[in-house]
């Protein structure tokens, strides 16, 4: 559903891909690991779009993408949680979830927020009339994470979801990635370095090094002895 060819991206006259090519298929969770800076931030952000691409090609369920803006690529069913989560801090929780409506490509908008994406997150639901700064960071995360639900993406990308949260959240985040892959109606491509995540829950996995990819296969036989070597600094 989403294939990546020889992409080149990065900022300004500063190349940070060097031709990645990757590949998410339908239903599957797929890991995105790599060190500090080797450009796994960037790969996201090109394909949601914030990037232009210097090179290479993005297809999504068959189309060519890579030309496309945000919004059109939102439309077509890519929700994107960045790093840092970047909510509305002045907005109630429930104005936060109501703006993930927007990327709904086609049909009406709903009047509610979906009640199983509150199921998933019951903290939001009794906060909704909070102002979203006056959350944890961990609750912050629940509500970036919700509020690309809303729009019923068909590919969720998500950039370090459990970094620098309490270790609870980090579970439910793992158990929400987990049932989110049980439904089987949304890929999810996610930046994470664990090693337990990813042979618990992902299918695959990808390592970057210095903008290129250096490893990858299925995640149930991604040993210690692998992350070891392209992990640890
Ligand atoms: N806005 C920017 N302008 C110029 N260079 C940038 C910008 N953002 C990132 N870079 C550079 O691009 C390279 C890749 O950064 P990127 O954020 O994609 O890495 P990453 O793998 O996501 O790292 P981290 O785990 O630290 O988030 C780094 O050398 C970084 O300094």
């Amino acid at each position: 559903m989403l294939e990546i060819e020889g992409l080149c991206s990065g900022y300004g006259e500063s190349l940070v891909l060097r031709s990645v090519s990757l590949t998410v298929e339908p239903g599957q969770v797929v890991c995105l690991m790599g060190r500090n800076g080797v450009g796994k931030t960037t790969l996201m952000k090109s394909i949601m779009g914030l990037l232009r691409s210097k090179n290479g090609v993005i297809r999504y369920n068959g189309a060519d993408i890579t030309r496309l803006p945000p919004d059109k690529r939102a439309k077509a069913g890519i929700g994107y949680v960045p790093q840092g989560r970047e909510i509305f801090g002045q907005l109630t929780v429930e104005e936060n979830l109501r703006l993930g409506f927007e990327s709904i490509g086609s049909g009406p908008i709903p009047k509610r927020i979906p009640e199983d994406v509150l199921d998933m997150f019951p903290i939001l639901r009794d906060f909704l009339k909070r102002r979203g700064g006056d959350l944890s960071g961990g609750q912050q995360q629940q509500l970036a994470i919700a509020r690309a639900l809303v729009s019923r993406p068909t590919l969720l990308l998500l950039d370090e979801p459990m970094e620098g949260i309490q270790p609870s959240i980090v579970q439910l985040i793992e158990e929400v990635i987990a049932s989110i892959k049980a439904a089987r109606k949304t890929s999810v491509l996610l930046v994470e370095q664990s090693l337990e995540f990813a042979t618990a829950i992902a299918d695959h996995y990808y390592v970057l090094d210095k903008g290129t990819v250096v490893a990858s296969g299925s995640a149930s036989e991604l040993s210690a002895d692998e992350v070891k070597m392209h992990l640890t600094v």
